[in-house]
């Protein structure tokens, strides 16, 4: 397999930690630069311990988006804004950009500003990039010059629950979607609502009724959803379980086993899933059923935030951009306990 060179914006965030460790093991990538803003200048190995072995000569550096070096791709783990500024250079200079943040996922500037509350600074760049979930969108992200991947609630919700609408199996606008997430789904930097004392031993909903990623499940489904986000005690992992009022007679875990029945990273079955199994790697694990008492669906999903959610995704979208195997670099089984 040819060796792409790829420079990893953010790589001394989380997610750009997760695209390093990725990237280290991948066939067909290999890291050209790593760059970080505060952190640029120290050893990856410094910034990320757990690298050390896998990195032992790479620093940290500034980038400059007037002079981009040559590189066969650029993977964007940036704060939500970030590229907005950077995107024009980014596509000026035609290599394929696979991008993270929520700045270019949304279909109009209009519906970014709703959910983001504040005005988009690239409008015009909007259609430029295609929604990055490969289970949803694979021909074109094939065709793509940039992605933008989708958030982390946002994979898990649409690929539980997308399934299940398109089989017409859910009266439009009853989807309810509780999610639960890691605290590294907030990033590195810690706040008072994020620091140990606040998550530890303790459970909490936030962004109740306007958590940003609605607009993405709204986008995806077709339809209004309420998404009631959680934060866990947890370092890693999503879990999302979502009701809706019942449409049709059809099974929801056949409807869902039909539908992904050739994905290679969708695990479907009878039980529950939990976080812990998929945590490290790119996998998606879906359940569904029926209630028999109320009639009412039940569909749960979970993913790691920071592989299918964040990393993982990001490398499946960069593998079908280059034409790579899709799952090149993306072959990690769990661990457990
Ligand atoms: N964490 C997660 O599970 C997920 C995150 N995302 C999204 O991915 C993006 C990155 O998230 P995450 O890795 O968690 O964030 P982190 O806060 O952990 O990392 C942010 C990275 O961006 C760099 N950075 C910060 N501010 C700027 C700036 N103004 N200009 C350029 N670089 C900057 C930081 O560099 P330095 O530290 O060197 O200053 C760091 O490398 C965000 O948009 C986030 O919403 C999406 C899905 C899941
Ligand atoms: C626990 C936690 O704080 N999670 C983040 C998840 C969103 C995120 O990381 O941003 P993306 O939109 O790029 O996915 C949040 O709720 O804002």
């Amino acid at each position: 397999m040819n060796t792409n060179r790829v420079m990893i914006l953010g790589a001394s965030g989380y997610v750009g930690g997760e695209l390093l460790r990725l990237v280290a093991h991948h066939p067909g990538l290999e890291v050209a630069f790593a760059c970080g803003r505060g952190e640029a200048g120290k050893a990856v190995a410094e910034v990320h311990p757990h690298l050390a072995l896998a990195y032992p000569d790479l620093t940290i550096t500034e980038y400059d988006p007037l002079n981009l070096p040559e590189v066969d791709l650029v993977f964007a783990a940036l704060p939500h804004g970030t590229t907005q500024a950077l995107a024009p250079y980014l596509l000026a200079s035609g290599k394929p950009f696979v991008d993270l943040g929520a700045d270019f996922r949304l279909d109009s500037a209009e519906d970014y500003a709703t959910w983001y509350g504040e005005p988009h600074a690239a409008p015009q760049h909007l259609d430029d990039f295609i929604y990055g979930i490969p289970e949803l969108n694979r021909d074109a992200i094939k065709g793509a010059k940039a992605v933008a991947t989708a958030g982390c609630y946002a994979t898990a919700a649409i690929l539980t629950m997308k399934p299940l609408v398109d089989s017409g199996l859910v009266e439009a606008g009853s989807i309810i979607v509780n999610g639960m997430s890691g605290v590294s789904g907030a990033g590195k930097v810690p706040s008072p609502k994020t620091h140990f004392d606040s998550v530890h031993g303790s459970l909490g909903a936030y962004g109740l009724l306007n958590h940003r990623h609605t607009g993405e499940m709204q986008m995806a489904l077709g339809q209004d959803v309420l998404f009631n986000p959680h934060l866990v005690p947890m370092d890693r992992g999503i879990l999302v379980t979502c009701t809706a009022k019942s449409a049709g007679e059809g099974d929801p875990l056949a409807a869902l086993a039909e539908a992904y029945a050739d994905e290679p990273f969708i695990h479907i079955s009878e039980t529950a899933p939990a976080t812990k199994a998929v945590a490290g790697t790119n996998a998606v694990h879906l359940s569904a059923r029926r209630c028999a008492r109320t009639g009412n669906l039940l569909a749960l999903g979970a993913i790691d935030n920071l592989g299918k959610g964040a990393a993982g995704q990001m490398i499946q979208c960069a593998n079908l951009m280059l034409g790579l195997e899709e799952g090149a670099g993306l072959t990690t089984a769990g661990v457990w306990p």
